[in-house]
């Protein structure tokens, strides 16, 4: 079974456009574009080390849901809410290449079929993993779970803050962006998605 039609991926086989080295030479010269001295002892390895960072942090271009669930995917006769709170969001703004991070809280009200807890972290990693705006992101994790489970229901907020517009920019430390994507019950009933935000704002701590 296809499950990648909710966002192209490319598969771990695809061959990139631009090898390594050229990517190592971009940020050397970036490096001198910003008037350092790309040959400094303490900027040697910088060029190699960036081009590790950001392919670790676009690595869920390379991941599909197929191998994420690892079938995982249970038949279950359960018809109550299921939430998956304050699950940490490292992600990269497409605009600037700067962090997004954040908190996801991601809720499915199941039709016969429930998925395994982490996975639904892994789904918020993958494409977290990638080159983002904050809306897409939630869509997108919305959008993975209605295809993997046909729910009754999905529900996905996102709160974030943009480094783009915490050191640069703009310059809002403070500034939190908070997305919601609703999918089946959720968009269709009002007490449903009441019950999900009150679920999300309670403080679930024991202590
Ligand atoms: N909708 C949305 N906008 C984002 C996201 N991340 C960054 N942005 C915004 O993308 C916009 C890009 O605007 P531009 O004017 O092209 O870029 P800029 O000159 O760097 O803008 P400033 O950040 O205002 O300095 C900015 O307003 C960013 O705040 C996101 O996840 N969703
Ligand atoms: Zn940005």
């Amino acid at each position: 079974m296809a499950l990648n039609g909710v966002m192209p991926s490319l598969s771990t086989s695809d061959k990139p456009l631009v090898s390594d080295e050229e990517m190592r030479q971009a940020v050397r010269t970036l490096l001198l574009g910003l008037g350092e001295n790309p040959d400094r002892e303490g900027l040697q390895d910088t060029p190699k080390r960036v081009v590790k960072a950001l392919k670790f942090l676009t690595s869920g271009y390379h991941q599909s849901l197929d191998e994420l669930l690892n079938g995982a995917v249970f038949t279950e006769d359960a018809n109550e809410m299921v939430l998956v709170r304050d699950i940490d969001i490292f992600s990269s703004c497409e605009h600037h290449i700067l962090p997004i991070l954040g908190r996801a809280h991601v809720a499915y009200i199941p039709n016969g079929k429930v998925i395994g807890l982490s996975k639904i972290a892994r789904i918020c990693e993958m494409y977290g993993r990638r080159l983002q705006v904050q809306e897409r992101l939630t869509a997108q994790i919305a959008d993975a779970l209605t295809e993997l489970l046909k729910p009754q229901g999905v529900a996905v907020v996102v709160e974030a803050t943009h480094l783009c517009m915490v050191m640069r920019g703009v310059q809002k430390p403070g500034s939190w962006t908070v997305t919601s994507a609703v999918r089946g019950v959720f968009a269709e009933d009002a007490r449903t998605r009441q019950e999900f935000m009150d679920l999300v704002r309670h403080n679930p701590r024991f202590n």
